[in-house]
């Protein structure tokens, strides 16, 4: 190393202690302000409230200052003008007046040049330096200078630009996805920064970072919108809980936790989604054309009694009373006419029938003998009509002909005989035994149910009724106590004169103590099915059905959505096809198109793989360019004996530093998993142990170190989407991949 570069690090290494130092103060004033906050907080709910928006920004800055803990900051842009700017995975201002910033967030503006400028194209820079740390000690530096009249050379410039690039992608994995703040490439950058109104759809091949930039525009967003997103929540869905799982810390070292992250089948609330379809039934549950055959199924628990066999009202003191066809449609047809959901729509139904069973008794009871007019005044009938809407036998009617239905009920009924509403073979593949557990392909019905049915919120009221009478009763203990012990606590007459229950009553009590809502936006947008997030970004979003759909657009009203996702890795029975298929109904043809098109991950060896399996098939295919080789070719065996020969494969390669999956249809896991002790396995495998198995699917947006794929032709040849499930699993390896084949019998 010259001089010029000892300096320059040491220069380097100065800033950044001093940065971290100032980090430390800043986190030691945001925990003394939580403990504070903590300590002094009044009685009052003025003053609670003061203290738990305290308290959550404290929070939110820990966060964040943790976030900063690592990699804090990674460049400096120096600008031809003068202006010197250090960039950091958080912006970190000085202690003084101006409140300098220190180093800038990587989502600023002023930022942009570190992922955007070229020799070409400059931005305003004469240099652009990227720092390597570990922990606190800067461990290199790489200088590029975009500016060549520059006369101040640092010594570090000249080396390939990519450098940095190529050493992230060559890291072994940990099971965990990292950030890529330090490596943003300028397509990519353009995706996270673009404007968060209306649909943005981004498409790309295996591994040209869609995950990627979808997190870090989560992070953006957040950043230019803080407002509106901390207070509407963004939600980012993902296909499965390991994929979750996977992708989870991304977001938080970047220093956002105001995100919630979810699978579809996640998104009911109170709903555990635990089963699993059949592909039959998963296709059949996620077609567009459910929400009407729902519709139809809602209608027709609103019933009339069959012609000349009238319903009996039994009434303890007047006879039995009737409702006719005739009444039950007259009825029916006014409450459909209100247009409302079925649960709200039922009041009308029974105000109708209470009416003209109220009519009808009155026409008995007041009924001349002598044929004059009815012998009762308007008091007389509107006492009657009390009696009427009082009556039990009445409810119970009025439940027969139009009962109120929650989701659950109203889907368990539809699934246990869905006969009648799709043809016979497609009904029995949904059929589902009374309590077998939801799946998720069962959620998206279960929204489209309540939809139809309105909130029914009497029984939210009833229990926060019952919650509140509860916290009542409590407090009256706790009055009770301090009465009792009053003798032995007020000696006095005056001082008793200032005790508790003199003062407060139990519900004034109870109100005090009445626990604010101290979760986050995310926190109550997942425990409310009807709230409206302010950005919703959807992850292998070629995977979801039109069912899926149409409830994550309820979830969006505004239509701020991005969606990433490659069609030629679609493997869900119940996908929906093209963009167009998936956006027509919401937005027509109004959302914006970009394509990712390099591949970050799949060195071009294992790409040129994978490529061929596709242009067997279409023989146009182009995949995405691969950014690195590594020189290793892909190896494949043949073999009688599957475990036996992945087995071997695996104690060869799992030698090699990183993580190691084994790919293979589920009809092999049993099998293998024998073979392979060591392996993670089952539905919700531990991606960061040394070896997992998995099946495609379980395979879809993770990535791996060394893959192994085991009978590729089985894979292939399951299900109609086999050629896409190959792809998806020949791609998920960042360094090397090897195929075992099975023999042919
Ligand atoms: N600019 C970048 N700098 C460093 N690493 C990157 C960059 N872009 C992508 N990567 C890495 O490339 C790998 C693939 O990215 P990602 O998983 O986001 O791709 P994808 O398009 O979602 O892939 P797939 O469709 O196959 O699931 C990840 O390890 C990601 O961190």
């Amino acid at each position: 190393m010259s001089i010029r570069e000892t300096e320059a690090l040491r220069d380097e290494q100065r800033f950044v202690s001093g940065l971290y130092h100032r980090l430390d103060r800043l986190r030691e004033r945001a925990e003394a302000a939580v403990r504070d906050a903590l300590r002094d907080a009044g009685s009052g709910r003025q003053a609670r409230i003061e203290r738990d928006i305290a308290v959550a920004e404290q929070s939110g800055l820990l966060a964040a200052y943790d976030a900063g803990e690592q990699g804090l900051c990674f460049g400096r842009l120096v600008f031809r003008d003068g202006r010197d700017h250090h960039i950091g995975r958080i912006g970190v201002r000085e202690d003084d007046a101006e409140r300098t910033p220190l180093v800038v967030d990587w989502r600023a503006e002023i930022a942009r040049p570190f992922y955007l400028a070229t020799g070409h194209t400059p931005m305003g820079l004469s240099r652009r330096r990227h720092l390597t740390t570990s922990g606190r000690e800067v461990t290199a530096l790489h200088d590029e200078i975009l500016d060549l009249s520059d006369p101040t050379r640092s010594g570090h410039e000249g080396r390939d630009a990519d450098e940095v690039l190529l050493a992230a992608l060559d890291t072994a994995r940990t099971g965990r996805m990292g950030d890529i703040v330090r490596t943003v490439q300028a397509e990519q950058d353009r995706v996270i920064r673009a404007p968060h109104q209306g649909v943005l759809v981004v498409e790309g091949g295996p591994g040209t970072g869609k995950t990627a930039v979808a997190l870090h525009r989560a992070a953006y967003l957040l950043y230019a919108q803080r407002e509106l997103l901390a207070r509407r929540a963004v939600l980012v869905v993902g296909p499965n809980a390991a994929f979750l799982r996977y992708i989870g810390d991304v977001l938080p070292s970047l220093g956002e936790t105001g995100v919630l992250l979810a699978t579809p089948g996640e998104l009911f609330p109170g709903v555990r989604a635990t089963g699993a379809d059949t592909p039959e039934a998963a296709e059949i549950k996620g077609r567009a054309a459910m929400a009407g055959v729902l519709a139809a199924y809602v209608r027709d628990q609103q019933t009339v009694p069959p012609t000349g066999a009238p319903l009996e009202v039994p009434h303890e003191d007047y006879g039995t009373l009737l409702i006719d066809r005739d009444t039950a449609e007259d009825a029916r047809w006014d409450a459909r006419g209100t247009g409302l959901p079925h649960n709200l729509a039922r009041p009308r139904f029974a105000t109708r029938i209470v009416d003209a069973l109220t009519a009808q008794l009155a026409d008995r009871l007041g009924a001349d003998p002598y044929g004059g007019p009815n012998l009762l005044d308007a008091s007389d009938i509107a006492q009657i009509g009390k009696e009427v809407a009082a009556s039990d036998e009445v409810h119970a009617a009025i439940d027969e002909l139009w009962p109120v239905l929650s989701p659950q009920r109203l889907v368990e009924r539809f699934l246990e005989d869905p006969h009648g509403y799709l043809p016979d073979g497609e009904a029995e593949f949904l059929r589902r035994e009374p309590g077998a557990p939801w799946t998720p392909a069962d959620v998206p019905l279960l929204d489209e149910a309540a939809e139809l049915l309105g909130e029914d919120d009497s029984a939210a009221r009833a229990a926060a009724a019952r919650e509140r009478a509860r916290r009542v009763a409590y407090a009256q203990g706790v009055l009770d106590v301090s009465y009792a012990s009053r003798t032995y606590e007020f000696e006095d007459e005056e001082s008793e004169v200032l005790a508790a229950h003199d003062v407060i009553d139990a519900e004034r009590f109870a109100e005090r103590h009445e626990e604010d809502d101290h979760r986050t936006a995310a926190e109550r947008a997942a425990a409310d099915r009807t709230w409206a997030f302010g950005h919703i970004i959807v992850d292998e979003a070629q995977e979801l059905s039109a069912m899926a759909w149409r409830l994550l657009m309820r979830r969006v009203p505004t239509r701020s959505m991005t969606l990433v996702g490659d069609p030629a890795q679609t493997g869900d029975p119940a996908a929906c096809g093209s963009w167009r298929e998936i956006l027509g109904p919401y937005v027509g043809d109004r959302y914006e198109h970009v394509t990712l098109g390099v591949n970050y991950r799949t060195p071009a060896e294992i790409m040129e793989v994978a490529a061929a399996v596709r242009r067997a098939e279409e023989p146009d295919f182009r995949p995405p360019r691969s950014v690195r080789s590594t020189g290793v070719a892909p190896w494949e065996t043949v073999t009688d004996d599957l475990p036996g020969a992945v087995a071997r494969a695996v104690a060869r390669e799992a030698r090699a530093e990183g993580r190691l999956a084994v790919i293979a249809p589920a009809s092999h896991h049993p099998g293998l998993a024998a073979a392979l002790p060591e392996a993670a396995h089952g539905p919700n495998p531990d991606l960061t142990r040394p070896v997992v198995l998995l099946d495609p699917r379980q395979a879809k947006g993770l990535e791996f170190d060394t893959v192994i794929v085991a009978d590729p032709d089985g894979v292939r040849a399951a299900g109609p989407h086999g050629v896409n499930d190959l792809y998806v699993a020949l791609t998920r390896a960042t360094q090397r991949l090897g195929t075992v084949r099975l023999r042919p019998a």
